[in-house]
């Protein structure tokens, strides 16, 4: 008896401990609402915050994970507030979304001086301190600058074109033999793969395995919840990370020991440059991993999907690439130079639609350093976040037409380079000091793998696949596919 009352005595004030918690929580959010707003010399961007902590978070995942209307989200907000809109996403209070064009534009290219990259730091902890979203100022223009250097275009023309093509050569013949595939994940290895080779010289072998095995963990941790207790997909991204920065460590080791063998990859470039400390070295390796792979290799079978469901253009591509073996005196596996990528007028168009449609790199974080003025007299504070969400105006009707419909003719009249970075409503790759330098990269691996795959093969869809653009950019069941060796 005296025990139960003692529960009871216990539960009620455990009770009221967590009322009093809640109505407190409850009166500061309304403080900040009230008084916080009305005090401030200048108007927020209008919006909403929604629920409390959890903000709008789920709301916007679920408009971008739906095939019907992904810009939902973003429609409704902007309707009643404009372009750009505060929120309450990511678990961040202080944030304001913008997909207005002109204004990704302006942030983009004053990164360093009114604004700074600023991502969750659950992913800045597991890409390390020097991963180059976590630098800013000297060290990120002299990271930023290796990066440019490194996948400059005498290496991509010659090194890269060379090893991408022996590549697809030897991976194609494998996925040949196997006829049925999970193209998703055939990819995923074939980019790693590729990855691997180009900074650390390995070649496919038990290593790559386990390492795209480990990268596999890393890249699930860095959009998992960021609880780090053994078991949680969190904790097991940190011993992905501990073991793929050991790997890198290794080689430095490697090409210490033995200085006369002959490697051509990034590392032996980055150690003879002697810029930077084996720290930073292994930090930026492994980041350079993690941009250059999932990015790349989820392009590479949404086209295959995007083709797939839309046959004229794959007829238009095929051709193209026929014509252009035909040219080239029709035998087998025959690489392709420079000269012949550059020609190839079709495939660039099918390149930047799946990149617009595809939303790899959907969004980018930045930090204001100073007030930022918007228009209509609104005033984003320092040290709030600017989520500068690409995907919002990429699929946006007002700059491209029944945007959701996967249609590479758009593109035709607008295929210089040049004229697409100076486009600010279609930027995949970014912008201003953090412009993505694997772009090039990314755009010719997709392009001769799409070479290889749709000269060599014919193939049919083995189950019907969907995109989801949650947790990230994939298709649901993996593009379960049977290739066939075409006539
Ligand atoms: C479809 C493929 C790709 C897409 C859509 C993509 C997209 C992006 C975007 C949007 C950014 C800017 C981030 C920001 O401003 O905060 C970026 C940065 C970066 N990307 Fe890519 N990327 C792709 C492929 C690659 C490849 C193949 C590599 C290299 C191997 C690479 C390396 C980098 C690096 C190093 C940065 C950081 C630049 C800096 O902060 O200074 N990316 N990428």
């Amino acid at each position: 008896m005296g025990s139960g009352i003692m529960t009871e005595t216990l539960t009620d004030s455990w009770l009221v401990g967590l009322l009093c918690l809640v109505l407190g929580f409850l009166l500061l959010q309304l403080y900040k609402l009230v008084w916080g707003a009305s005090s401030r010399p200048y108007k927020l961007p209008p919006g909403s915050t929604g629920w409390p902590l959890i903000g709008e978070t789920i709301s916007f995942f679920r408009g971008i994970n739906s095939t019907a209307q992904p810009r939902q989200f973003i429609q409704e907000r902007e309707r009643r507030y404009g372009e750009i809109f505060r929120s309450n996403l990511f678990g961040r209070s202080r944030i304001v979304v913008s997909v207005d064009p002109e204004f990704n534009k302006h942030v983009l290219q004053h990164e360093g001086r009114q604004f700074q990259a600023n991502y969750p730091k659950p992913l800045r902890n597991l890409i390390g301190k020097y991963g180059l979203l976590s630098v800013h100022g000297d060290l990120q223009r002299k990271l930023h600058g290796a990066a440019v250097n490194l996948l400059r275009f005498e290496r991509l023309s010659v090194d890269f074109m060379e090893d991408i093509q022996n590549l697809l050569h030897i991976t194609l013949a494998k996925w040949e033999a196997k006829r049925d595939i999970h193209l998703q994940e055939e990819c995923h290895q074939l980019v790693l793969n590729l990855m691997a080779k180009q900074l650390l010289d390995l070649s496919p072998s038990k290593d790559t395995e386990e390492i795209c095995e480990a990268f596999g963990h890393f890249s699930e941790a860095l959009l998992a919840v960021p609880i780090k207790i053994p078991g949680t997909k969190y904790a097991r991204g940190f011993k992905a990370r501990e073991f793929l920065i050991k790997k890198i460590y290794e080689s430095i080791e490697d090409r210490r020991q033995h200085p006369e063998a002959v490697h051509n990859d990034l590392l032996t470039k980055l150690l003879k440059e002697d810029s930077f400390s084996e720290e930073i070295i292994a930090d930026f390796i492994l980041f350079l991993l993690f941009a250059g792979h999932e990015t790349s290799s989820r392009s590479m079978s949404f086209a295959i999907k995007f083709l797939t469901d839309c046959p004229r253009a794959l007829e238009e591509l095929k051709a193209e690439h026929d014509a252009l073996l035909k040219r080239k005196g029709n035998l087998k596996n025959q690489k392709l130079n420079w000269d012949d990528y550059q020609s190839l007028k079709f495939t660039q168009c099918v390149i930047h639609e799946t990149l617009r449609v595809g939303n790899f790199g959907p969004g980018v974080f930045r930090e204001t350093k100073e007030d930022i003025k918007t228009k209509g007299g609104f005033v984003i504070p320092r040290g709030w976040t600017v989520y500068v969400f690409l995907t919002g105006t990429h699929l946006d009707e007002k700059y491209h037409s029944s945007a959701l419909k996967f249609d590479p003719w758009r593109w035709q009249p607008h295929l210089q380079d040049q004229e697409l970075l100076k486009n600010p409503s279609f930027m995949p790759f970014g912008g201003g000091a953090r412009l993505c330098p694997g772009m090039h990269l990314a755009k010719m691996e997709l392009a001769l793998f799409l070479h290889n795959f749709v000269t060599k093969f014919r193939w049919e869809a083995l189950q019907d696949d969907k995109i989801s653009y949650f947790p990230f950019p994939r298709l649901i069941k993996g593009l379960p596919i049977r290739i066939r060796l075409r006539e």
